[in-house]
């Protein structure tokens, strides 16, 4: 019997991806668990929305716009719904109610398995506990000038270029930045402020983390590079080749200063950020400790964590700041009761910087994306929505920065209105990211914020915004991180002309 003539092959081959779309559809938009959370429906019946603005470097605008338009929760794909409501994005965050990451962060990391990227809520809790007090704000006190004398070269040049025209800051702060978190990590910099180049090792980093991205929102896309990776092309071998050169060349440094603790009998040896995990490597009543292999992992993850974030958030430090003639007044004349002391700890005691610096980390800090997490099992309650096990719910500082009901004229740079804050501000600030994982580098970034914005007045007080620096070149993308949408922010010294 012939059960399936030839002539119904094409109607079936045809008609069952339409009626699984349109089955699909109908069951997403009517009958899924989350059918009743608002939305528009191209985002209840496809990922592709979510996919596309975030390939698109917009994802926390056209999700910021979603809110605006839906209210606190938005569905945002078939199974993730973007919250904004503040009592729920402190359930999802919290410590005790064990959300966990999605897959999505292991994918972004790509191949790099640090506790950014570790999943399972209790394996985390156990690798911060390693961390231990390596992110102390004494232990940051002690890195102080490691980090103070690499700011002070890239001062130093930026001050030398402005006598000859218009300085890209944003390059400037890459180098510095990458280079004082290479410090840290494996106590060697990436000779990036010395060389006055981008260190293969940063590109490397960079081309990682780009795959990852598009990896992470195209499922699939892995056995598509697998069969790339076969092309015998060297930009390919190049390109596949780089995860193995970044993990060659922390054995190598890491390898090196391992060594070089051993023998630092007098502690002579520049503070590094996890001398602490070293020394307990081998510790057997450490119950918490690394292997080589788990320090290497993370020193990566630092590498990556702690540089573009930096050279984002410091390039709108004093974006912000030249932007505001009060602003740069007030803090210039603050700075002076300074002195030359500019130490940290003097630098903690100055009022109107901290306003500037919380303000800054308001607009511009460099992580207000997503950050999804899974409903754990058991299922949970928000608002007015019960969600089940492994349902994706995210919650974006953006958002919460700009929460009209709380911020007064939100979009608006207005370093004041922390002089006395309500509760509620304090609440949506999370520049940080959430409890549960929230960021290890704050007290080492916000060190890093704080000698950027005195030792750049204090060295370069005629620099001006230059005219290519613009509203517009300044509004930022967001990959993950954010970044100016012109990639560079170009200032000068007042009356420069260009020529013809
Ligand atoms: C202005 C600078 C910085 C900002 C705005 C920032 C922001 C953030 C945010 C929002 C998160 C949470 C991401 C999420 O849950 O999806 C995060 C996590 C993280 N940050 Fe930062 N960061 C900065 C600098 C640094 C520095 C300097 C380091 C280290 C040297 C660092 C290391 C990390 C690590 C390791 C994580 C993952 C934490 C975990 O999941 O346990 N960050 N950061």
């Amino acid at each position: 019997m012939e059960v399936l003539s030839l002539k119904y092959w094409p109607i079936l081959v045809v008609g069952c991806p339409i009626a699984y779309l349109v089955f699909g559809s109908i069951y997403q938009l009517y009958f899924s668990p989350l059918a009743k959370v608002p939305g528009p429906w191209y985002t209840a019946v496809s990922r592709y929305w979510l996919a596309r603005v975030s390939l698109q470097g917009r994802r926390i605008f056209a999700v910021h716009d979603l809110h605006l338009k839906y209210g606190p929760y938005v569905r945002i794909a078939p199974n993730e719904v973007s919250v904004s409501e503040i009592e729920a994005v402190k359930q999802i965050h919290s410590s005790h109610n064990n959300f966990s990451k999605p897959t999505w962060y292991a994918d972004v990391a790509n191949g790099v398995k640090s506790a950014f990227a570790i999943v399972d809520p209790e394996d985390h809790k156990a690798r911060r506990k390693a961390y231990g007090t390596v992110y102390s704000n004494t232990n940051m006190s002690l890195l102080e000038p490691v980090i103070r004398k690499h700011i002070t070269v890239c001062v130093s040049k930026i001050k030398r270029d402005l006598n000859r025209g218009p300085v890209d800051i944003l390059r400037w702060f890459r180098f510095m930045a990458a280079d004082i978190v290479a410090e840290l990590c494996y106590g060697k910099d990436m000779d990036m402020l010395n060389k006055e180049a981008v260190n293969p090792i940063v590109e490397d980093l960079t081309i990682l983390l780009t795959i990852g991205g598009v990896r992470a929102e195209i499922p699939g896309l892995n056995v598509l590079e697998s069969l790339i990776s076969l092309i015998p092309h060297p930009t390919v071998r190049f390109i596949t080749g780089c995860s193995k050169r970044i993990f060659e060349y922390s054995d190598d440094v890491l390898s090196e200063f391992q060594e070089k603790i051993r023998h630092d009998r007098d502690n002579n040896l520049a503070p590094f950020l996890f001398t602490r995990l070293i020394n307990n490597m081998n510790n057997p009543t450490e119950k918490y400790r690394l292997n080589f292999d788990e320090i290497r992992h993370e020193s990566t993850a630092n590498l990556i964590a702690g540089s573009d974030t930096i050279s984002t958030t410091g390039t709108y430090i004093i974006w912000a700041i030249l932007k505001h003639s009060d602003v740069r007044s007030k803090l210039e004349d603050e700075l002076k009761t300074l002195g030359d002391d500019l130490t940290d700890a003097r630098l903690q005691q100055l009022p109107y910087l901290k306003l500037v610096t919380k303000e800054t980390l308001r607009l511009y800090g460099a992580g207000p994306g997503g950050m999804p997490r899974i409903v754990p099992p058991g299922g949970w309650r928000l608002g007015p929505y019960y969600f089940s096990a492994g349902t994706g719910v995210s919650s974006q500082g953006y958002t919460q920065h700009r929460e009209a009901a709380v911020f007064e004229d939100p979009y608006a740079f207005k370093p004041e209105r922390w002089l006395n804050p309500t509760k509620e501000m304090e609440a949506h600030m999370v520049p940080w990211g959430g409890a549960s994982r929230t960021c290890p580098g704050q007290n080492l970034a916000m060190i890093e914020l704080r000698l950027i914005a005195a030792t750049f007045l204090k060295e370069c007080p005629d620099a001006v915004l230059a005219e290519s620096c613009t509203d517009q070149s300044m509004e930022f993308i967001n990959y993950f991180n954010i970044k100016p949408s012109g990639n560079r922010a170009n200032y000068q010294k007042p009356g420069y002309w260009a020529g013809w």
